[in-house]
């Protein structure tokens, strides 16, 4: 059994960003600028958007954070994403889900400029993306795309199990995977709440990855002996024993489904992490698109 550690594979991607941020600095004069937009103040939300802000700083890149109160209204959410759609010193523009429930999130992404799209959420990245053209790719499925590249996992062929058809993780990793790309090529099922036999169908998997949010879903006796495990779960449970009084929980039964597994990312240390690496691979893109 190997980990894949998103902690070592991250650093590997940042490494090479911060290398092609000075050469684009010199070469163009322009500096990758990413915008957040943060409505509310739910406390994962703060955590993910306060690291994406540290890691743009750590490769060179400027970050702007946009504060909304949790009943901001749509039009004033809409009025920022115009403004920053105008703003030609801006190469990237995020709205951190989820949105309060008075918002309307599908008009609020639809409104992003796609060449913009770090997210790869709008319809355009999204239509570009199935169709195999070049495109914004959603971080966490790019994220783990990258992660297999790094390990040089041979994908070709096998039966790759998503469990979860969320529209940020299981769905286009499930479009990802079956696509004739390396990694790719593989036989892709898309499991959700409803599917029948889950169990068996995720014993026959060669790679699983599970995006369902439930933690420690995914137990040994529902996974092939070698099989890939992606745990893309981060789910805070209560534990009073951490500083903070809750720990990160996968979606994976971690210690009882390792030792069956040929490789395994961890929670925390795996995807998330991969995630903010995809993001950041994304803004330089958005950027070298700007100078062009
Ligand atoms: N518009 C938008 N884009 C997103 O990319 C987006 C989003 N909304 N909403 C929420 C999810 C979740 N997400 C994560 C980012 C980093 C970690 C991460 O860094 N995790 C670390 C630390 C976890 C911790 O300690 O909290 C780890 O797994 O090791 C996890 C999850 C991005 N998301």
């Amino acid at each position: 059994m190997e980990i894949l550690s998103g902690k070592i594979v991250a650093e590997a991607v940042k490494t090479q960003i911060t290398a092609d941020t000075i050469l684009h600095k010199n070469n163009t004069g322009i500096t990758p600028h990413l915008a957040a937009i943060l409505i509310g103040n739910d406390g994962a939300s703060e955590t993910y958007v306060a690291s994406k802000i540290k890691n743009c700083a750590d490769v060179g890149f400027k970050s702007t954070l946009i504060r909304f109160d949790g009943d901001a209204s749509q039009a004033a959410i809409e009025a920022a994403i115009v403004q920053l759609n105008n703003d030609t010193a801006v190469h990237g523009i995020l709205v951190q889900l989820p949105l309060p429930k008075h918002i309307n999130e599908q008009q609020i992404i639809n409104l992003i400029n796609p060449l913009k799209d770090v997210d790869g959420f709008h319809p355009i990245s999204i239509g570009n993306m199935v169709l195999g053209n070049a495109s914004f790719i959603p971080a966490t499925p790019y994220g783990i795309m990258l992660m297999l590249k790094h390990y040089g996992i041979d994908t070709v062929g096998k039966h790759a199990v998503v469990i979860g058809r969320s529209n940020i993780v299981g769905r286009p990793m499930s479009i990802l995977l079956s696509q004739a790309t390396n990694p790719g090529n593989c036989t892709v099922t898309l499991c959700h709440s409803k599917t029948q036999n889950l169990k068996a169908i995720c014993k026959e998997a060669d790679i699983v990855i599970a995006a369902l949010g439930i933690p420690g879903f995914l137990k040994a006796d529902m996974v092939k002996e070698g099989a890939i495990i992606i745990d893309v779960g981060i789910t805070r449970v209560a534990d009073s024993s951490k500083k903070t009084g809750f720990a990160i929980k996968g979606d994976v039964d971690f210690d009882a489904v390792a030792p069956k597994a040929s490789f395994i990312t961890p929670v925390p240390g795996g995807v998330g992490l991969m995630t903010i690496a995809a993001l950041l691979t994304n803004t330089l893109t958005a950027a070298k698109l700007a100078a062009q």
